[in-house]
Formats: C-alpha cells, sequence, structure tokens
C-alpha cells in the first residue's frame, strides 16, 4: 500500500495561521460577548441534533435543514451590536487604516491637551462638590457620531465653566450627555444607549447606565457626577469605576490621553484636521 505525497505549500501554512488567528478572535470575542450564553445553548441544542442524525429521526433532521438559514439570519440581527462592535475594533487595531489612510475615523481623534484634562477635571469636582448630575463622554478612536446627532451643536473649547454652566439645573442643555472630541465639546444635550448589563447595581440610574451603556459598545471615557451623591464615576470598556477623587480622575484622564499620542505622528503627513486648525488659533 503507498501512502499519498503530501506536499504543503507556503500558502497553505500562511492559511492555517491566518484561519488558527481568526477561530482564536472569534472564540475570545464569544468569550467577551453575549455570545457566549447562546454558543453554549447551541452546544446543548447540538448535542441533540447529533443524537436525532444517529438514530435517523427524519422530521427533526428535516427542521434543522429548513431551520439552519434562518437561525443564522436570526443570529445577525440579535448580535447586530456586538457584530458592529467588532467591526470597529478590527477598524481600531490600526491594520485598515494603515493599508488605507482615508479611514475616517481616524480623523476624529487627537491626543488631549494637558489644559482640557485639567479643565475636566475641575469641572467634575465642583459638580460633584454642588451636587450637579453630569455625563461627559470623551471621544477615542471610534467616532461618536451618531450619538451627537441626538444632541444639539455647541463646537466650543472645554472650559470647566462652560461645563459647569452646561449642567447648571433647569437651563436648556442640562439634560443628557456632553461629548468631547479632541479639546472641544462637539454636543450637548446627546441621547446615549442604556446598558443592559443585569449584573450592575440596582442603586445606578438611566445616568450611570447611560454612561456604561456608550462605554459598552465605543472606546470612549463617560465621566458620570452622580446628582444625587455628587460622586464622581467614570466608565471605560463597560466597566464603572465608582466614587473617585479627583487625582484619581486625573490620572485616569492622562492615560486615556496618552492612548492616543502616536495619532499625532500619523496624521503628520495628513496635515492639520479642522479642530487643530481651530486650536493653533
Ligand atoms: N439615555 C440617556 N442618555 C443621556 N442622558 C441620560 C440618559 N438617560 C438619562 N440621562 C440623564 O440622566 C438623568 C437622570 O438620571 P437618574 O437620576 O435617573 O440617574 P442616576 O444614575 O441615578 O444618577 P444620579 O445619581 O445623578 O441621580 C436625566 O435627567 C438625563 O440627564
Amino acid at each position: 500500500m503507498t501512502l499519498p505525497t503530501l506536499s504543503i505549500r507556503i500558502t497553505d501554512v500562511v492559511e492555517i495561521i491566518l484561519l488558527s488567528i481568526l477561530v482564536y478572535r472569534v472564540m475570545l470575542w464569544i468569550r467577551e460577548t453575549r455570545a457566549w450564553t447562546l454558543l453554549k445553548g447551541i452546544l446543548v441544542l447540538g448535542f441533540f441534533v447529533a443524537v436525532a442524525y444517529a438514530l435517523q429521526m427524519d422530521t427533526i433532521k428535516f427542521l434543522v435543514a429548513k431551520g439552519t438559514d434562518l437561525a443564522l439570519m436570526a443570529a445577525v440581527i440579535i448580535f447586530q451590536p456586538e457584530l458592529r462592535r467588532a467591526m470597529e475594533q478590527l477598524g481600531e487595531k490600526r491594520v485598515l487604516p494603515n493599508i488605507v489612510p482615508f479611514d475616517s475615523s481616524r480623523n476624529v481623534s487627537e491626543r488631549m491637551s494637558d489644559k482640557t484634562v485639567n479643565e475636566l477635571v475641575k469641572a467634575s469636582v465642583e459638580m460633584g462638590k454642588a451636587k450637579t448630575g453630569a455625563l461627559i463622554v470623551l471621544e477615542q478612536n471610534v467616532s461618536l457620531t451618531e450619538y451627537e446627532r441626538t444632541g444639539i451643536s455647541v463646537d466650543a473649547h472645554v472650559t470647566s465653566q462652560l461645563l459647569i454652566n452646561i449642567f447648571e439645573h433647569n437651563t436648556p442643555l442640562h439634560d443628557g450627555a456632553v461629548l468631547v472630541r479632541e479639546n472641544r465639546i462637539v454636543s450637548a444635550t446627546c441621547y446615549l444607549p442604556l446598558s443592559d448589563n443585569m449584573v450592575l447595581s440596582k442603586e445606578l440610574g438611566t445616568r450611570h447606565r447611560a454612561g456604561i451603556g456608550v462605554s459598552e459598545v465605543t472606546d470612549s471615557l463617560t465621566i458620570i457626577i452622580s446628582e444625587e451623591t455628587g460622586q464622581i464615576s467614570y466608565a471605560y470598556r463597560g466597566e464603572l469605576s465608582r466614587g473617585v477623587s479627583g487625582e484619581e480622575l486625573k490620572a485616569r484622564l492622562v492615560s486615556f490621553q496618552n492612548k492616543t499620542v502616536d495619532m499625532k505622528k500619523f496624521r503628520l503627513w495628513k496635515g492639520k484636521t479642522k479642530n487643530e486648525e481651530k486650536d493653533s488659533e
């Protein structure tokens, strides 16, 4: 008996590596999202289907054959937010933008200036002391344009006075969230997606849920000031850090600021953005 000769080309090896990375990334994604629970359900269902196939149960086999396409479509609809987030994360990995330099999501992010960090901290501490409720979202690589559209356009430098004024009770702009891009307040009264995380403390109302919600679906950092307690909190990647001090907030903002340092280098050859021009004026 002659054994078949195996000819492995270099492209086969590359293909195996790429597929392994893809499977690994998909598994990580499943682990981090609601899809994990679904996967466990599918595994149980898969076991029963396998039994049905082994025992030649024709009706079940017929239903499975007809229902697979429908189930795939339903999964895409149900997991639309997670799939969208996964695609956005792929864009954030700085693989595509280096190949496709006109990727618009890159244009909106820049390292915040030290002045902006100080103004944000000052405003948060003062609003905390006065128990003025506030919700401030700081954009990073994922564009917040879709939430910006739900609010009133502002376009002004970040200053503590302006932030305090915006969130002042019974003023037209105090409700909802303020969005900050680079060193500017771009919009106020914005409506954010609420987090549906069941594990969150029942004490947390809609302001906190909205702050966490936007941090789950984007890479933004949200500062939340509680109207009830005056506590300063921040949310990042769905995690809430509650009751932080001014110093702690500042440290967090400084590390947030440093995350995008290399964006400047990237944009040296692209010229100044609209806001950079305004800021340098
Ligand atoms: N989806 C949303 N997007 C943006 N802002 C929201 C959203 N939902 C609620 N808010 C803001 O939160 C305010 C209500 O806060 P609520 O008291 O329910 O929350 P909370 O988390 O308990 O905060 P606090 O500790 O300040 O009371 C609203 O007046 C509004 O300004």
